[in-house]
């Protein structure tokens, strides 16, 4: 017999990462291809977003998707999220020119106080969130402070992009297939401080630290080379990242609904105090997934250097969510 079909709420449908995501998800590359989807679809209320929407939807209908049951264009995060099982919010305020971090800030406070209102009030009671735009941990920690009645575990920050780009880099360090890469781990915020850890991590079964055995390349080239990717990506193409962006956000979204199989992943998650992150920080942990639910992986042995790491992008997170403590 075939499934219900599910709903996937995508906000910023319209834009870069929107145009490499949406086939994916209709074609069944994110939650199975025998999970029927009905795409509920947010753009700004602005002509030019919602007519570029409309060619979106028009392609969408042209490829056919057997999976694709319905989709609905809105303009309205009230009427996007109504019932909504999955959301990936994706649409943000770019920094604009001039723009302070702090202005940013409040622009994105404003849009995800609101649409995390919008998903308190009308989404699923078990809605998985993943908040893509940028700042992401801090909209992710807005939206899931403006949703009371929802589980604080129901909202997460993308911090997958982050964990593919180490594995690559590791893999071409090593001459290794990605796919032999386990145990890799990434803390904190998706930004330049994030701390990519291989200190675990095995390839083919052999330590990835030990075959490397370089803690000048880890700091002085690995760490750097992860962390500023994005800025690297815009300075070459001019955009930012978005067919690897949606390609996270796709695995991040399948490893979730659909498991992990006891491998670790990199997830953006509020934190219930593991690793002394204070309570809801939205935090880049190794995570396992099981049913439908991640779970930290915990007891992992902190050393001195990544306890700095941690230290120093824990810190641009507290900065962050107290510049929008009195907005929430
Ligand atoms: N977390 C990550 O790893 C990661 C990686 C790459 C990009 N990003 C971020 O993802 C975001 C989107 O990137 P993009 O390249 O698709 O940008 P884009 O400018 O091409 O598209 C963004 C779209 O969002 C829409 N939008 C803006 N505010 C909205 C709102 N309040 N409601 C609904 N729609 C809204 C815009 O109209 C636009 O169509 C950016 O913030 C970018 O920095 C995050
Ligand atoms: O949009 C950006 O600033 C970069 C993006 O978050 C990325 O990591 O590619």
């Amino acid at each position: 017999m075939s499934k219900k079909p599910v709903r996937v709420a995508v906000t910023g449908a319209a834009g870069q990462i929107g145009y490499a995501l949406l086939f994916r998800i209709a074609s069944g590359e994110m939650l199975g291809k025998d999970q029927p989807v009905i795409l509920q679809l947010l753009e700004l209320p602005i002509e030019k977003a919602l007519e570029a929407l409309r060619g979106v939807m028009m392609e969408l209908e042209d490829c056919a998707f057997p999976l694709l049951a319905g989709m609905e264009a809105h303009s309205d995060p009230m009427t996007a999220f109504k019932d909504t099982d999955y959301a990936l919010l994706v649409g943000a305020r770019p920094r604009g020119p001039g723009m302070e971090r702090a202005d940013l800030l409040a622009a994105n406070a404003q849009i995800f106080t609101a649409q995390g209102k919008a998903l308190n009030a009308v989404a699923s009671r078990d809605v998985k969130v993943l908040v893509v735009g940028n700042p992401a941990n801090t909209n992710a920690y807005i939206a899931m402070k403006s949703a009371p009645d929802l589980k604080p575990g129901n909202f997460t920050a993308m911090l997958r992009l982050d964990h593919n780009r180490a594995a690559s880099q590791i893999a071409a360090k090593t001459g290794k297939p990605v796919s032999a890469i386990k145990k890799l781990a990434v803390w904190g915020n998706h930004s330049p401080t994030m701390y990519a850890d291989y200190r675990f991590a095995t390839i083919d079964g052999a330590s990835v630290k030990d075959t490397i055995n370089d803690q000048a390349w880890n700091k002085d080239v690995f760490l750097p080379t992860v962390g500023k990717r994005g800025a690297a990506i815009i300075a070459a193409r001019g955009v930012s990242s978005a067919a690897s962006a949606a390609n996270a956000a796709i695995d991040h979204m399948r490893d979730w609904a659909l498991g992990t199989h006891g491998e670790w992943v990199t997830m953006g998650v509020p934190s219930n105090g593991e690793y002394g992150i204070p309570k809801d920080v939205m935090f880049g942990f190794p995570v396992t997934c099981e049913n439908g639910e991640y779970k930290i992986v915990e007891g992992l042995p902190i050393d001195e250097f990544s306890q700095a790491c941690i230290d120093k992008t824990l810190a641009e997170l507290i900065g962050e969510r107290d510049a929008v403590q009195d907005l929430l």
